[in-house]
């Protein structure tokens, strides 16, 4: 297999509603940092060229000195960040090569995303020249000002984003240098594209996909890590369970 898609880690996020000591990408989730498990994900695979992980100005010297080994081992490039997210994915995608045909983008902070997750919205952004994984709402969705319920929203047809989100690399640059005429604010990069007028399609998310946003997420993340560990070892005694977890 040919590597063809470079991989995108935001990592410059101020975490404000994470709130915590260390900012979220970089503190320990169950003895490994955060960003670590999600670089984890791409770093061996065949198809993925290289990965650019995008620090905050701040950051880049903390960075640089705890994760130095493996960085290298990632054969990561350190960009620097910005002030929103998109402004971070802008700096990494102007250092991505010219003869790479297709970019992921990947939040640092979920970690748990699924292989056979990241195999399928791959294989439909290669396909179709942009693929995003999203999950169907399934809870009844309130319109709330003040606290106080104005209306009840259809949910009907109505998706949560998930990340990798992966897209031709020409599609991408031309959708990131129209970003100006966008008057709402941009939160994702499939968003991007599609003002730009490509197609983007979805393939099915998963729940475990999520993103590590507060302090009970990385509790979540904990639990579902050692859920896996107990399954694993279940799988070796012969007791095989078909959820992909
Ligand atoms: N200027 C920014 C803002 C966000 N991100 C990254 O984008 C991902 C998703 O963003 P989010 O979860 O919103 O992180 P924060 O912006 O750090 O969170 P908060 O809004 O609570 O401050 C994170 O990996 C975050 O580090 C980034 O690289 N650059
Ligand atoms: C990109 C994203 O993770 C897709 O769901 C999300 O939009 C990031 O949003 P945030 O406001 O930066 O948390």
């Amino acid at each position: 297999m040919t590597a063809s898609i470079a991989v995108i880690l935001p990592a410059a996020g101020r975490s404000t509603r994470f709130s915590g000591r260390e900012k979220k990408p970089f503190v320990s989730l169950d003895g490994r940092p955060v960003w670590l498990r999600a670089a984890e994900l791409f770093w061996s695979r065949d198809d993925v060229t290289k990965l650019y992980l995008v620090v905050a100005p701040e950051d880049r010297e903390m960075f640089r000195t705890r994760f130095a080994h493996l960085i290298a081992f990632a054969n990561a490039e350190v960009v620097d960040g910005g002030t929103e997210r998109c402004d971070s994915v802008a700096n990494a995608l102007a250092r991505i090569p010219e003869d790479v045909p297709f970019v992921a983008v990947h939040d640092a902070v979920r970690p748990l995303t699924p292989h056979i997750l990241i195999d399928t919205v791959f294989a439909a952004a290669q396909r179709h020249g942009a693929a995003i994984p999203a999950l169907a709402v399934t809870d009844t969705l309130k319109q709330v000002e003040h606290q106080r319920i104005t209306s009840t929203v259809s949910r009907q047809g109505l998706f949560q984003a998930q990340t990798p989100q992966v897209f031709r690399r020409d599609w991408l640059v031309q959708a990131y240098a129209q970003r100006s005429q966008l008057s709402e604010p941009i939160t994702d990069d499939a968003q991007l594209v599609e003002a730009a007028g490509h197609p983007v399609m979805i393939v099915p998310g998963s729940p475990l996909n999520f993103k590590i946003t507060t302090p009970e997420d990385l509790e979540l993340a904990e639990a579902v890590i050692k859920l896996r560990a107990t399954k694993k070892s279940a799988s070796r005694l012969g007791f095989h369970d078909e959820a992909q977890w």
